[in-house]
């Protein structure tokens, strides 16, 4: 393993080459996106290399799809997949029961649409995503362009009849422009400090006309690998109420450091 490797991308990869192996000859896979998923794209293609694996990847966003292509993934569409074996993500935040926060990527759309079109939704995360409650992480709410700023003040009016604590929203940026999702709306980011009832507020957002998705996974997550940087994962099933340890090598020769930018 390269020295300048940081400690965090060692837990990032160590959840992501564990989440690979449950990976299987044929699957369609969901892609995630973001820096976790992106070592699951790699470390994926490392296992078609290395094995002969046949699978198709759905990437969530562009960013994703544009790194499985260069590494000779396989990938589809959605819609001529129509259903996937496996979503393979990573998340801003995860509590104990695997509600998640998604979207600090701004790919939280697709990403939900195609966590739900599987069978099963595996997370990856370093340990510091790990929660007792959500929210100190700014839940991100996709939004029609289109009359955002009056979505923004019935986003507003939803938190304060709600009793949400924090209520600071904020259009996000790129440089001196807003933001535009691969779908071409904007985000506005929610600053609540603390998320109450995620089941609630997700429902809640959702019901405002011009609100298309918001960050928040309520019962799509079935199993969460949480990665050390020692090598050491944590694997957390929720369905089945299990939790076990595993241990990933960090493959000094391994091709999959070197591609790293
Ligand atoms: O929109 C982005 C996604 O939801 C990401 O999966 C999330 O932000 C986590 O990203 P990272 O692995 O880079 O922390």
């Amino acid at each position: 393993m390269p020295a300048e490797l940081s400690p965090i991308d060692k837990a990032k990869f160590a959840a992501a080459r564990c989440a690979v192996d449950f990976v299987e000859d044929g699957m369609k896979v969901g892609l995630g996106t973001g820096s976790t998923a992106a070592w699951m794209v790699r470390c994926l293609a490392e296992r078609v290399r290395e094995e002969g694996l046949r699978i198709t990847g759905v990437p969530t966003s562009t960013r994703t799809g544009t790194l499985a292509r260069q590494l000779g993934l396989t990938v589809t569409t959605l819609d001529e997949a129509k259903w996937l074996d496996l979503t393979i993500d990573g998340a801003d935040e995860f509590d104990g029961e695997l509600n998640l926060i998604k979207g600090g990527g701004a790919a939280l759309l697709q990403e939900k649409i195609v966590a739900t079109a599987s069978d099963r939704m595996i997370v990856i995360a370093d340990a510091a995503k790990e929660v007792a409650q959500l929210g100190a992480f700014p839940l991100p709410v996709e939004v029609v362009r289109f009359g955002w700023q009056t979505t923004q003040r019935l986003i507003e009016e939803v938190l304060v009849s709600m009793d949400v604590l924090g209520r600071q929203t904020a259009l996000r940026q790129s440089g001196e422009a807003p933001l535009i999702t691969d779908e071409g709306h904007f985000i506005i980011d929610l600053h609540l400090n603390r998320i109450e009832n995620p089941r609630a507020l997700w429902l809640a957002l959702n019901q405002i006309p011009g609100v298309v998705e918001n960050g928040l996974f309520v019962d799509i997550c079935d199993q969460v690998v949480i990665g050390g940087t020692d090598g050491r994962v944590e694997i957390r099933d929720i369905a089945e109420g299990t939790v076990r340890e595993q241990r990933v090598d960090f493959i000094e020769e391994s091709n999959i450091f070197l591609d790293i930018d």
